[in-house]
């Protein structure tokens, strides 16, 4: 299995396990994350947390090894969609979101950890939209989300630099909610809001939900996605995928 759904205390957990590719997203984990999606809208839970196996890695983006078989805009198009609508899905979820980032985070991982509400992030990850080096755009709704997240100067950096920052510059430009560098540390990041009671927490997701709905977020998540599918197209981004696939070759 490509991922678990833990649920412990009220806690709805989602680990990627693929460590042994840094933890990359496949089908596999595409449809995970929509069953967590379906999961958290119905179940009696207070918060969810994405996070994933091992210390390397939270997520080294999609499967390059399985998704670099889509050539064409219509074929990227529905495999981009999908990840994007589950995406979309966990965003809006009506409970707190927080993404447990355990390593690196790069591309689409990226966009994973953008999508959630808070981002705890382990002193030794590194995390960024690297996507520009692969000559593509971030294709699943994770640049909308950090236009969303961060104030517009530092998205835009962030987005045109593609490449991954330490954790003291993901605290300083805000993506990191805070820096984890032993488990209480997590436990005191809650500590507070364990005081106060879920349905408040519900409300207050509500508040941004309604903002989301206002400014046409799924539109824009929807634009990103097609965007990117277009770039994908292009020979630059073949060759750079087939320069990431083949460096281990020569
Ligand atoms: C598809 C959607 C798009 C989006 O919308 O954003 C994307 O996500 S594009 C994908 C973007 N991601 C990448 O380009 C990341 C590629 N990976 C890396 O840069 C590095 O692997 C790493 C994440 C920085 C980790 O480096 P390191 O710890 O040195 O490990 P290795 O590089 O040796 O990787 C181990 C092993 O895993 C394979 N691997 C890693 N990431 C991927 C991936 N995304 N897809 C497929 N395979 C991946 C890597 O090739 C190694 O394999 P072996 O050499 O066979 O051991």
């Amino acid at each position: 299995m490509a991922y678990r759904i833990d649920i412990t205390d009220q806690i709805m957990t989602f680990t990627i396990d693929r460590p042994h590719i840094r933890n990359a997203v496949n089908s596999e984990v595409m449809e995970g994350l929509e069953q967590l999606a379906l999961r958290a809208n119905h179940e009696d839970i207070r918060v969810v947390v994405i996070t994933a196996s091992g210390d390397q890695a939270f997520c080294s983006g999609g499967d390059l090894s399985v998704f670099h078989e889509l050539k064409t805009e219509q074929q990227a198009w529905p495999m981009l969609n999908r990840m994007g609508q589950a995406l979309y899905a966990i965003k809006t979820l009506p409970v707190p979101v927080v993404a447990l980032v355990n390593g690196t985070a790069v591309g689409g991982g990226c966009e994973i950890a953008t999508a959630c509400d808070y981002r705890l992030v382990r002193k030794h990850a590194k995390c960024g939209f690297i996507q520009g080096t692969l000559a593509i755009t971030s294709g699943w709704g994770g640049g909308t989300y950090l236009f969303e997240a961060l104030p517009h100067d530092a998205a835009l950096k962030m987005l045109s630099d593609a490449r991954a920052y330490s954790a003291e510059e993901l605290l300083a430009n805000g993506w990191a909610s805070a820096i984890i560098e032993e488990d209480r540390d997590v436990d005191h990041f809650f500590a507070s809001m364990k005081r106060v009671l879920p349905s408040v927490h519900r409300a207050y997701k509500a508040m941004a939900l309604r903002k989301w709905q206002a400014t046409n977020l799924k539109e824009r998540v929807d634009q990103e996605i097609r965007q990117c599918a277009v770039l994908w197209a292009e020979p630059a981004h073949h060759m750079a995928v087939d320069g990431f696939l083949n460096k281990n070759k020569k």
